[in-house]
């Protein structure tokens, strides 16, 4: 089994510094009796070191102890900019996101933190953002786009995925299912992105360099939101820990990319078709420039295209993995949703099997994507998951004006906001007294129907308003097709005694990943 999670080992000069400020702490500690702590000139900056580990439980602790407030302040160190205002309200959320969405912008620190992913979707704000969500909507809503993205994930399916779990099957050996989805979400992204196929997922498990630098620019990114930004910049000027690593990854990951952008110039130049991410960026730079309307940030230049592509890939990915993993936990631990899920996947099977001309439909079985949309058990079940295990679990903006929440809270210039989806989904006063069970059921109405929860506040997955996720769909598409593609073939048996908790990361990981032993099943 291989394992890519290498072990992390922050530098000296913060361990140093984190023991200083935390022995002033005690010292000149303000009030013993609060929930979380905000120690004078440092805020709560040893709070947030000390549960960086467990920072959402953390979070959700505090929020289940406010009991239907919703909301709460808490101050970072008075010499750095942290302050930041916590919020699950729906009604809060839905006014940051939807209602004065120009009020909340991601802000210069986000983009200084994120600096690796430069000008991409992901962090620039205003003009630069709308010029870059348009070419993004016009490249994800293309049918041929759709198309690629079903076709495709069919193929690593069939010809990647089912054969590599069969064989763990033969063998009776113990996989990380966790690495499995985590592999799969790469072959897709990198094929929806930039049209190639890196083969990462297949039995051999092989190495691959882009996707550990990857990786390793994901963890410096959580620790630049943890440390105070003087702290991390002086690990990057004297190429020191985390930051040293990243930048070297950054070689990597610049140097793949530029490649796969003068790669496909050179195979559009000689006309060659394709409807990947990247091709179509190409095509609506260049008719942008030559028609002149706007020269904010596309320039005909191949940077441009890497800040675009590189944030376009990252978003998808891990999202997609995290959203897929906790997922299969989910259905694993509740044995009926699993049977209900098989149930409709077997009726699928039959109305296929009966549809001239036949195909021989023998083990193992994989399914079209487009023909798992129309399931509305498995559509809840994923809801239902990405409810509990939100893969993007904190989201978090700036304020440009003062202004009064829609819960009372005043916010001012400078705070920061976090949004936690995480809690969101674990409030009693928002979900109901079983809020913390898997249960699909609360997505279908009495008449069979899907319940759109997608469309209001109280669901901010793949967050609101003009920011929403623009991969939603392909989420669903892919999610849905890794989930047919496992559960119809295999029975997974979830290892006992692990600990299943969510890893410091942006994106919700499992710590330890997810060990499972599976069984090939019989289709009859
Ligand atoms: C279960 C899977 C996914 C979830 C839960 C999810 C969730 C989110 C969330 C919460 C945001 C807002 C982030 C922010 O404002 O900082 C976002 C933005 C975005 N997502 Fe997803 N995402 C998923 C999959 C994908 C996929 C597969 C793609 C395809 C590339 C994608 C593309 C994007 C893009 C381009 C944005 C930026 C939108 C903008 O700022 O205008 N996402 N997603």
């Amino acid at each position: 089994m291989v394992n890519l999670s290498k072990s992390f080992t922050p530098a000296a000069i913060f361990l140093g510094l984190f023991i200083f400020f935390f022995s002033v702490g005690i010292f000149l500690k303000k009030n013993s009796k609060a929930i979380y702590q905000n120690w004078l000139f440092i805020g709560s900056l040893p709070t947030i070191i000390r549960n960086s580990k467990r920072l959402l439980k953390g979070v959700n602790g505090i929020f289940i102890s406010l009991d239907g407030r919703g909301s709460f302040f808490i101050n970072g160190p008075i010499f750095s900019k942290l302050k930041y205002f916590v919020t699950c309200h729906p009604k809060n959320i839905e006014y940051i996101l939807k209602t004065d969405f120009d009020n909340f912008p991601k802000g210069p620190d986000f983009m200084q933190i994120f600096d690796p992913l430069g000008d991409g979707i992901l962090t620039v704000d205003s003009d630069a953002w709308k010029v870059l969500r348009r070419m993004a909507h016009t490249a994800f809503i293309a049918s041929e786009f759709k198309d690629l993205l079903s076709n495709m994930s069919r193929k690593i399916a069939e010809e990647q995925l089912v054969p590599l779990l069969a064989h763990v099957a033969e063998t009776g050996s113990i996989i990380d299912l966790q690495e499995v989805c985590a592999r799969f979400t790469f072959d897709v992204n990198m094929n929806a992105a930039f049209g190639v196929h890196e083969n990462y997922l297949s039995t051999e498990l092989p190495s691959n360099d882009f996707a550990e630098a990857t990786e390793q620019v994901q963890k410096a990114l959580l620790y630049r939101h943890i440390l105070p930004m003087f702290l991390w910049k002086l690990m990057r000027v004297f190429n020191i820990g985390w930051e040293k690593e990243t930048t070297k990854a950054l070689k990597i990951i610049d140097a793949h990319i530029y490649q796969l952008i003068s790669q496909k110039r050179s195979d559009l130049f000689q006309g060659i078709k394709s409807f990947d991410l990247l091709s179509s960026h190409i095509k609506t730079q260049a008719q942008m420039v030559s028609t002149n309307i706007s020269s904010l940030p596309t320039k005909n230049d191949d940077k441009f295209l890497r800040d675009t592509m590189f944030s376009l890939f990252l978003a998808g990915k891990d999202a997609l993995a995290s959203g897929l993993i906790w997922f299969f936990w989910l259905v694993s631990k509740t044995p009926a949703a699993e049977a209900k899920i098989f149930e409709e996947l077997k009726v699928l099977y039959s109305s296929k099997k009966r549809e001239p001309p036949q195909e021989t439909h023998g083990w193992p079985y994989v399914f079209d994507a487009r023909d798992l949309s129309e399931l509305i058990y498995l559509h809840a079940a994923i809801c239902e998951s990405l409810r509990l295990y939100p893969p993007v679990p904190l989201n978090s903006k700036t304020v440009l004006k003062e202004v009064v929440l829609p819960d009372g809270s005043l916010v001012k210039p400078g705070m920061q906001i976090i949004i936690s989806s995480y809690a969101v989904g674990r409030m009693s006063w928002i979900w109901g007294e079983d809020c913390r069970k898997f249960k699909p059921e609360r997505w279908i109405d009495d008449d069979g129907r899907l319940i759109r929860h997608e469309n209001m506040s109280k669901f901010v997955t793949f967050n609101l308003g003009p920011r929403t996720c623009l991969g939603k769909d392909m989420a669903f598409t892919q999610i849905k097709a890794v989930a047919a593609a496992i559960l119809f073939n295999f029975h997974v048996e979830v290892l006992g005694g692990q600990v299943i908790v969510p890893k410091p990361a942006i994106t919700l990981h499992m710590e330890n990943g997810l060990k499972v032993k599976l069984r090939k099943r019989v289709i009859c």
